[in-house]
């Protein structure tokens, strides 16, 4: 079964969020209990595949601890086919602080508009935090279908608008879904007023959307929560926060840089288990008697968190009562840790709804983000947001009070700011020998990508035109080889290398990119980067059918894949979204690798 799938959901009321959920739960049969007491205990039995403990939900529960309110209602639900977290988030005037609680955690977002009204401001802010948040899916369900005559048009429309103010988000799978809430079309039956639309009822895409490999799988991070002594026993008992460990493994304690190996893991109830990985609940038992404490973290010795004082970080303000007073004092919930921190300054303002910057801003009021740097009393060890949403969080609370008053994603550490300008060259493009231009070919392992491209540098070095290859494979050796196969990962890998292309191209060079690049907003941002700098981009979409690339199967990956060794493998077990208007199509029937290489070659000279 695939793994639970934790969805929140946003929109106004208006919108029928609450007709949809009700549809949702009603159509579909789902057991549901409405209360979050029942997911706690099931996320207890089942060892801890429930909520994360993340730590915004982990700040937000020591509010309501205190009394305050929290408006987040969560429901569970399950199919045959999968269990559902969903996170109902109200949109009403603490919505930044509702969206971070229910969609800090989440998989999936799932907005609503109306189709009369299309794409208001309000979904916008919510696709925007939704992003911010690092929910890497987003489906945007046209509701209300029924009232404008169940038009196809009109659904066009909506999601043209959606898609190109999206193409600037951090989303990498993007799905519309045409339904009426009231009605139950495209819920969870598919219905027969829209016949036009050839994709799955919500539900269905629900049941199979592909998150598995979004998990940080990579990167060993288990923050300490506390120590359990007893008699001789010393365990480190900490929720995984990101990566695979096993008894044996060679593990370092950070701060102080000790390494030793795990002697044993141990999951909920006290049973030894062969494996931890997020978001369970372990203890860890070390070979060598260390001081380790609450607040520490065990990770791999070549691969640590950035640890400092200085960082760079995203902040949601939540607080009604005060505003961001840059050079005030807060207190920090990091992982394990608290401490205190200062904003020593406010890069700028962002206006979601137009995601413009304003750099004169001088602070945050309620609902408020911007981005900021941060000094910490303690350092911390840290990962960007993007990358472990468990490292990369925080919230900053106000020592007198202690609301919660932000959320903070990392960014990275502190980056060269205010000092750093850009730096014009003297020579001009036109002064330049030669014309670059970047050729980005896409498709599934096996398509050909690498075996047309080595071709097209070849033809183009023949004629005297500057080329250079830029694969993905290549790549993964030096650029980016702190990159795995996760979902962020890959987002990161095409937009270093469409980086890296556009400075060859803006050199003079043709650089020739082979990379599955399979998230159709990655390849889209690459594509905006090179028209917003002059430059031409050409997206050739090497289609060979995945039947084809598996019987080619060159480096034997797809056995791989189907005999369960490599998972998160794409056309497998991860998605492919297929270009909507490359430049270029390329069938394997068309011909042999040079006669497809001599069509791109043509097309480039247009
Ligand atoms: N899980 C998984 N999924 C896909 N591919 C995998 C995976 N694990 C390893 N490989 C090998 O890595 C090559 C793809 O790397 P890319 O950098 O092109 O991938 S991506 O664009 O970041 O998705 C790809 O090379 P090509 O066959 O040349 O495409 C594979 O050889
Ligand atoms: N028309 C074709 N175009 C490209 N490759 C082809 C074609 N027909 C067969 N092949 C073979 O398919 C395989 C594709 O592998 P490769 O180029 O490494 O793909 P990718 O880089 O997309 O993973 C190679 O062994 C290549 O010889």
């Amino acid at each position: 079964m695939p793994p639970l799938l934790r969805v929140a959901t946003a929109g106004s009321v208006d919108d029928g969020k609450s007709t949809l959920i009700g549809r949702l739960l009603h159509d579909s049969k789902a057991l549901f209990t409405d209360q979050l007491a029942a997911v706690e205990r099931t996320s207890r039995e089942r060892g801890g595949d429930g909520p994360d403990l993340a730590l915004v939900t982990d700040g937000l529960r020591a509010e309501r601890e205190q009394g305050i309110t929290i408006d987040v209602a969560y429901r569970y639900f399950a199919t045959p086919a999968r269990k559902f977290i969903l996170a109902d988030t109200p949109g009403h005037v603490q919505y930044t602080r509702n969206m971070v609680t229910g969609a800090s955690t989440a998989d999936l977002a799932l907005i609503l508009v109306d189709a009369r009204k299309g794409v208001v401001e309000q979904c916008r802010r919510h696709a925007f935090l939704a992003s911010l948040l690092g929910v890497g899916h987003l489906v945007l369900c046209v509701n209300k279908m029924d009232l404008v005559g169940w038009s196809r048009e009109r659904f066009e429309e909506i999601k043209d608008d959606f898609a190109r103010f999206a193409t600037r988000l951090d989303v990498h799978d993007l799905t519309f879904v045409p339904i009426s809430a009231l009605h139950g079309d495209n819920v969870v039956h598919r219905g027969a007023a829209m016949p036009w639309y050839e994709g799955p009822s919500l539900l269905h895409h629900l049941e199979q959307v592909h998150v598995a490999s979004d998990r940080n799988l990579i990167d060993v991070r288990l923050p300490v929560q506390y120590v359990i002594r007893d008699g001789e026993f010393r365990g480190y008992a900490g929720t995984m926060a990101g990566g695979v460990l096993k008894p044996g493994d060679e593990v370092l304690v950070l701060p102080l840089g000790f390494s030793t190996t795990v002697r044993a893991v141990w999951g909920p109830g006290g049973t030894p288990v062969a494996e931890a990985f997020p978001p369970q609940a372990v203890t860890v038992e070390l070979a060598d008697e260390l001081d380790v404490g609450r607040g520490d973290l065990l990770c791999r010795p070549g691969n640590r968190p950035h640890a400092g004082s200085d960082l760079d970080a995203m902040l949601c303000w939540f607080s009604e009562r005060a505003g961001l007073d840059p050079g005030g004092w807060y207190l920090l919930r990091h992982t394990t840790r608290e401490t205190t921190a200062t904003v020593t300054e406010l890069d700028y303002r962002l206006d979601v709804n137009t995601l413009h910057r304003d750099e004169t801003a001088t602070g945050l009021a309620l609902n408020e983000i911007g981005r900021a740097r941060l000094r910490t009393r303690q350092p911390l060890l840290f990962d960007p947001y993007r990358r472990n949403r468990a490292t990369g969080g925080f919230v900053l609370i106000d020592p007198a009070t202690h609301d919660t008053v932000a959320a903070g994603m990392i960014t990275g550490p502190r980056q060269p700011g205010a000092g750093v300008v850009w730096q014009s060259a003297a020579v001009t493009r036109e002064q330049r020998p030669s014309q670059g231009a970047t050729i980005w070919l896409t498709g599934l392992s096996g398509s050909g990508k690498s075996t047309i491209a080595v071709e097209l540098e070849r033809r183009l070095v023949a004629i005297g035109r500057p080329a250079y290859l830029l694969d993905g494979d290549n790549l993964r050796h030096g650029l980016n080889a702190d990159l795995g196969f996760t979902a962020d990962d890959r987002t990161e890998n095409v937009r270093r290398a469409g980086e890296v292309a556009r400075l060859f191209a803006d050199a003079g060079v043709v650089a020739v990119v082979s990379l599955i690049s399979p998230y159709r907003a990655g390849r889209d941002r690459v594509r905006a980067a090179h028209e917003a700098a002059g430059l031409p981009f050409v997206e050739v979409y090497v289609d060979t059918p995945l039947e084809v690339c598996e019987a080619r199967d060159p480096k034997g990956l797809y056995a791989r894949a189907r005999a369960g060794e490599l998972t998160g493998f794409t056309g497998i077990d991860a998605p492919y979204e297929p270009p909507q208007a490359p430049d270029l199509v390329l069938h394997p029937g068309d011909g042999d690798p040079a006669a497809l290489a001599g069509n791109v070659l043509a097309l480039l000279d247009r």
